[in-house]
């Protein structure tokens, strides 16, 4: 179980990292919690440091400024190495290997190996296991590079990208699984995707990134409950000025507004719950809207 003690699955202070010395910054203040046993949606828009966000995460970049814990350990370290497993987005695996080869090699690098899940989660995929890694659909790649993941039976999993190029069947596949996985153990999830509406049904974190820097990092129920979506006429919105808008538009004389408001809203308004695929597309258009400097 999870309790009030227990080090946050991510925790990052003042994180910030350059690629080059003097070049842009992929991370500036980031400063961020993820509690232990949530199933997080890493999302914000290409470029927005989502990738440097886990190889940080996942040890396989140092922090040029501030600092990244994973379950309370500094990342790449030994505590952290065993309970922490991280998906990059080119899936490393070699293609000559058969997938029982691949599934050996996780066996023989890790202490914690656990045979009988890495195997269920490539069964589950109908991949034979004497089919050679390099001659697999990408889906399939992906579900043997999960199946990696999984048998290390780590206590944080990081996944970049894990739906990106999948069917609609493959990836509520690969959903089913690690969502099996995390009722089963209690494994704390940290996913990158651009597909919203996968997330909308499976995570409980957010952790919304926008050109280097969190813009959110909150309960997905609180964001729920934290936004509304008004419609009603253009007349109608100095009464949204002592509020949050998140994102306007307008048709006509209409008004749509995604809102944080601050305490009850004046006006005449018809009155949506979003959810959480509006409200992040909200947060995503809005950055990109104030990137671009035009007004939210
Ligand atoms: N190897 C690299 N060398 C130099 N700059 C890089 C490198 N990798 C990423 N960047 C830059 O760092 C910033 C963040 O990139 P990152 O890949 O972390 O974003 P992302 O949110 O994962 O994007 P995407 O959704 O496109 O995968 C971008 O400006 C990117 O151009």
């Amino acid at each position: 179980m999870t309790g009030p003690d227990e080090p946050a699955a991510l925790h990052a202070t003042d994180l910030g990292f350059r690629y080059r010395a003097r070049g842009d910054r992929a991370l500036r203040d980031c400063g961020f919690t993820v509690p232990r046993g949530r199933i997080t949606a890493l999302v914000g828009r290409n470029g927005a440091g989502k990738s440097t966000l886990l190889h940080l995460a996942g040890g396989l970049l140092n922090p040029t400024h501030g600092r990244i814990r994973v379950l309370g350990s500094a990342p790449g370290t030994a505590a952290a190495r065993t309970r922490v497993a991280l998906l990059t987005q080119d899936r490393p695996l070699y293609p000559r290997f058969t997938v029982a080869d691949t599934l050996r090699m996780g066996g023989k690098l890790n202490p914690s190996w656990d045979r009988s899940v890495a195997e269920r989660v490539v069964r589950e995929g109908d991949i034979a296991p004497t089919a050679r890694v390099g001659e697999l659909s990408p889906g399939r790649r992906t579900r043997v590079a999960l199946a990696l993941a999984l048998g290390k039976r780590p206590d944080l999993l990081l996944l970049d990208e894990p739906l990106a190029d999948l069917d609609p069947v493959v990836r509520a596949e690969i959903m089913a699984t690690l969502m099996a996985e995390a009722a089963e153990r209690e494994v704390s999830i940290v996913m990158s995707s651009h597909v919203l509406p996968d997330l909308e049904q499976t995570c409980d974190w957010v952790l919304l990134l926008r050109a280097g820097r969190v813009e959110l990092s909150e309960d997905a129920d609180a964001l729920r409950e934290g936004h509304t979506l008004l419609t009603g006429h253009v007349d109608e919105e100095p009464a949204l000025r002592e509020h949050t808008v998140v994102r306007r538009r307008t048709h006509g004389r209409q008004l749509t507004a995604l809102v944080r408001p601050r305490g009850p809203v004046g006006g005449d308004w018809h009155v949506e719950r979003p959810g959480l695929e509006e409200i992040l597309l909200g947060h995503l258009q809005e950055g990109a809207a104030a990137e671009n400097g035009e007004a939210a």
